[in-house]
């Protein structure tokens, strides 16, 4: 079993001093020229609004019986079962700007009222039986790294609940050199099954920016996508079988390499957000270390022909291992927010040759150097076709070496009186730039006032031979009095309109708590009713995670 830090309370990162609580000195935290840019852009006065100390956060005692807990206790050790604050206060709720604001603010009204580590998929199932029994909550918790309030659904019964740590579970099991295939935990974390496989020569290649922290049976869970998912293939395309145990017993599910067999019922597992039951076990497709890799950064004058120019590699086959095209204000913020010589060179350079304003794409090529080679090569010169201008290694290997960074700044950004959320879809190629368009005008709209305005980075990553997701970055100078309800009113607005415009409720994120009034939207109201009747089989008394996913 693998030792893995766990996430502080209030934010990202481990815990540490330098994660402490803070005085709120932007001076130290925030680059001047950062500062200087959101401000003007924004319309934001920084100010200092610091989280509250984490021994002042409000947790109610825990309502577990104590005969339940010593049944608890009984399965599965004394260590194993704990209600003490630490633990409770460290299972609440996950990392989305909404759940932050909460912590920060001292409210911990998500937490679980106890904390289970079971060790096996044997313990799992039994003490899934045993809480379907006791009419108790049970929420599995991977990383913790839940953006979409994966973790703090509203029971609408309101019985106890406990939070499932899968991190006792967190070791490779097998690994299967000749079929690419290895078995793991759920509670492992891409860092460590990384560091595993290296040692054969292998890789699985799954890398979403949260990767330091979540595991892998949170991305089967919500159907993650990590930034090199257009080559190696989001995760669920990476799970060729899994265990799933229920309260209704235990699942085997997928057969690799392949079968015919009927419909694939691993296709309920992933993405099932802990509905179903808890995910004890997953074999994934991996794959040798690449021998090469070449990243180059190039530019568009323009959204449009950026674009144009991915649709016409998608066209040809020819789409690389990373994909990333930032539209004109994610490029401009980028550029203007990094300081250094460099940086100022480039923003000169792109203006000289009239891409003042244009779109920053990063690429990346993974594999056998004579292929690297080649699709470098090939892509060149439809990229060049479609009007763009190679900018060269520099800036593609500095948005690589700064990949996961982004959550660390948020901490900062919000110390500072921020709004700091991001929000995704997936739209094919003929309807993403309605989409683009639909969800900014919403977000413009909401989010405007008082002189005040916010800035919308967008980036297109993921791209498909049919289309691609876009992801955006929300900042906005926060309303201190109304906090919560000035980003619901904002995301209800990008989601009403995303979806009327032809976009998908989620491409990565998936559905948790925040997405679930949707729900029905998406997959249709009979849709619905097939998933309510697979868990009505599978979790008669609707124990396993009954706030999210299905609507009420
Ligand atoms: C800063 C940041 C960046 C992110 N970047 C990305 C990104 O690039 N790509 C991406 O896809 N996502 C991203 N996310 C979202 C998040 O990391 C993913 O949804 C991830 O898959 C969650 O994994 P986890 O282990 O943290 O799961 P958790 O947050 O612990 O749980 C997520 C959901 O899955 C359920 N669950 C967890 N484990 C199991 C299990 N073993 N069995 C059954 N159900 C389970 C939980 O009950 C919950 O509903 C990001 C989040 C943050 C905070």
């Amino acid at each position: 079993m693998a030792t893995q830090p766990e996430l502080t309370i209030q934010g990202w990162g481990p815990p540490s001093p330098a994660a402490a609580p803070r005085d709120g000195d932007l001076g130290g935290t925030l680059p001047r020229a950062a500062r200087r840019y959101l401000s003007g852009e924004l319309g934001w006065t920084p100010r200092a609004t610091p989280p509250v100390a984490v021994d002042e956060i409000d947790l109610a005692p825990s309502r577990l019986a104590e005969d339940v807990r010593a049944r608890l206790v009984e399965l599965l050790g004394a260590d194993n079962v704990r209600t003490d604050r630490e633990s409770r206060l460290r299972r609440a709720g996950g990392k989305s700007y909404l759940d932050l604001l909460r912590r920060r603010g001292g409210n911990a009204s998500d937490a679980p009222d106890a904390v289970v580590l079971p060790g096996t998929t044997e313990e799992t199932a039994a003490l899934l039986a045993t809480c379907s029994e006791q009419g108790v909550v049970v929420i599995p918790f991977g990383g913790g790294t839940s953006v979409v309030g994966g973790l703090a659904g509203v029971d609408p019964d309101d019985r106890p609940s406990i939070a499932v740590d899968l991190s006792r579970m967190s070791s490779v099991q097998s690994l299967d050199v000749p079929s690419s295939l290895v078995t793991v935990g759920p509670g492992m974390r891409g860092p460590a099954l990384e560091q595993e496989l290296g040692r054969a020569g292998l890789t699985l290649g799954h890398l979403p920016q949260s990767w330091e922290f979540a595991t892998l049976g949170g991305y089967a869970a919500t159907r993650s996508a990590g930034q090199n998912s257009t080559g190696v293939g989001r995760f669920d395309e990476l799970v060729t079988g899994l265990t799933l145990a229920t309260p209704s017993g235990v699942l085997e599910l997928g057969h690799p390499p392949a079968t015919a067999a009927g419909p694939d019922l691993l296709g309920l597992a992933l993405g099932s957000e802990g509905t179903l039951g808890i995910i004890t076990e997953l074999t994934l497709r991996v794959r040798p270390v690449p021998a090469t890799s070449a990243y180059e950064g190039w530019s568009f004058r323009s959204w449009a022909t950026g674009l144009a120019a991915l649709q016409q590699l998608s066209r040809h086959d020819l789409l690389p291992d990373v994909v990333r095209l930032s539209d004109s204000d994610e490029t401009r913020a980028n550029l203007l927010m990094a300081s250094g010589a460099g940086a100022r060179a480039l923003r000169a350079g792109l203006r000289v040759r009239g891409h003042g304003d244009g779109c920053l794409l990063v690429l990346g090529w993974e594999g056998l150097p004579s292929m690297v080679q080649a699709r470098t090569k090939a892509a060149a010169s439809v990229l060049r076709d479609g009007g763009a201008i190679r900018l060269g290694r520099t800036v593609a290997e500095s948005w690589k070496k700064n990949r996961f960074a982004g959550p660390y700044l948020r901490d900062r950004l919000m110390d500072g009186g921020l709004l700091v959320e991001t929000l995704e879809t997936a739209a094919t190629w003929s309807a993403l730039p309605t989409v683009y368009d639909a969800v900014r005008r919403a977000l413009r709209g909401s989010l405007t006032r008082d002189g005040r305005r916010p800035l919308l980075m967008s980036h297109l990553s993921h791209a498909y031979p049919t289309g691609g997701s876009l992801y955006v970055t929300v900042l906005a100078d926060r309303d201190d009095d109304l906090p919560l309800q000035q980003w619901l009113t904002a995301k209800r607005a990008a989601t009403d309109a995303l979806l009327a415009a032809g976009g998908t409720l989620t491409h990565h994120h998936a559905v948790g708590a925040d997405h679930r009034p949707w729900m029905e939207r998406e997959v249709g109201p009979l849709g619905v009713e097939v998933l309510r009747a697979v868990k009505e089989r599978l979790d008669p008394r609707g124990i396993c995670n009954p706030g999210v996913l299905l609507p009420d």
